[in-house]
């Protein structure tokens, strides 16, 4: 299997974290694409994921897989123990239920105010966001308020429960981590007093597959 990704990256974290949980950085190749220089927005990128986003994972057959969470899915199906996205009708309802909101409310979030309300990933991107969108600073804006309510959200489903989805990791808590990373790289700062948001962090970094992703 192949990844196309950037290293370092938000959504890229994401699924490399997986990666990690279930053992298989041995059985991929990443290929680095440069966002920076928009590669990604490219045709030869765009032949292999028209959304022109990483990380896409090419299965050994040819097959281009974007979207973290259905990169996830098949992941963590490979061996027949989804133990990150539910092995019952439940788990599995609650783990996307959490996973959604934590795109929605915090990193997809921050990545349309990152792109639309800064100077983002520099000029080179920029001229591929959209410039000719009235209003689409103010857009951002919002949604950098949208994603500080979602901090203060996840601080306090994890006053409750020790993973974002209950009582395990799951690919819920790889997302969330993703959108702390990506709100580091916004300087969005993380409050203090999302005390319970703070700690878990500490304690997912304590992974391996989140240490060394
Ligand atoms: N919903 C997508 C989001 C992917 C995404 O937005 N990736 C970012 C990389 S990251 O900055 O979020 O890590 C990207 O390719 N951005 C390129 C761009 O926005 O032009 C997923 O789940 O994979």
């Amino acid at each position: 299997m192949k990844i196309y990704d950037t290293p370092g990256f938000p959504n890229p974290l994401r699924v490399r974290i997986v990666l990690g949980e279930k053992d298989l950085l041995s059985q991929v190749e990443f290929i680095k694409i440069d966002l920076i220089a928009a590669e990604h927005k490219q045709p030869a990128f765009l032949a292999i994921n028209p959304t022109g986003t990483v990380p896409v994972l090419e299965l050994d057959d040819g097959t281009y897989i974007s979207e973290c969470t259905a990169i996830t899915e098949y992941l963590d199906n490979l061996t027949g123990n989804p133990t990150l996205t539910g092995r019952t009708a439940r788990e599995k309802a609650v783990i996307h239920m959490m996973q959604k909101r934590a795109e929605s409310e915090l990193i997809d979030a921050i990545g349309i105010y990152f792109h639309h309300a800064t100077p983002g990933l520099g000029p080179i991107l920029q001229a591929h966001k959209h410039p000719e969108w009235e209003g689409r600073t103010q857009w951002g804006r919002m949604h950098r308020e949208q994603a500080e309510g979602g901090l203060h959200y996840f601080d306090r489903v994890l006053r409750e429960q020790p993973f974002i989805a209950g009582e395990a990791f799951s690919m819920a808590d790889a997302t969330v981590l993703g959108g702390l990373l990506f709100a580091h790289y916004a300087d969005i700062p993380v409050s203090a007093e999302y005390s319970a948001l703070l700690a878990w962090k500490e304690r997912m970094y304590q992974r391996p597959s989140v240490a060394n992703a």
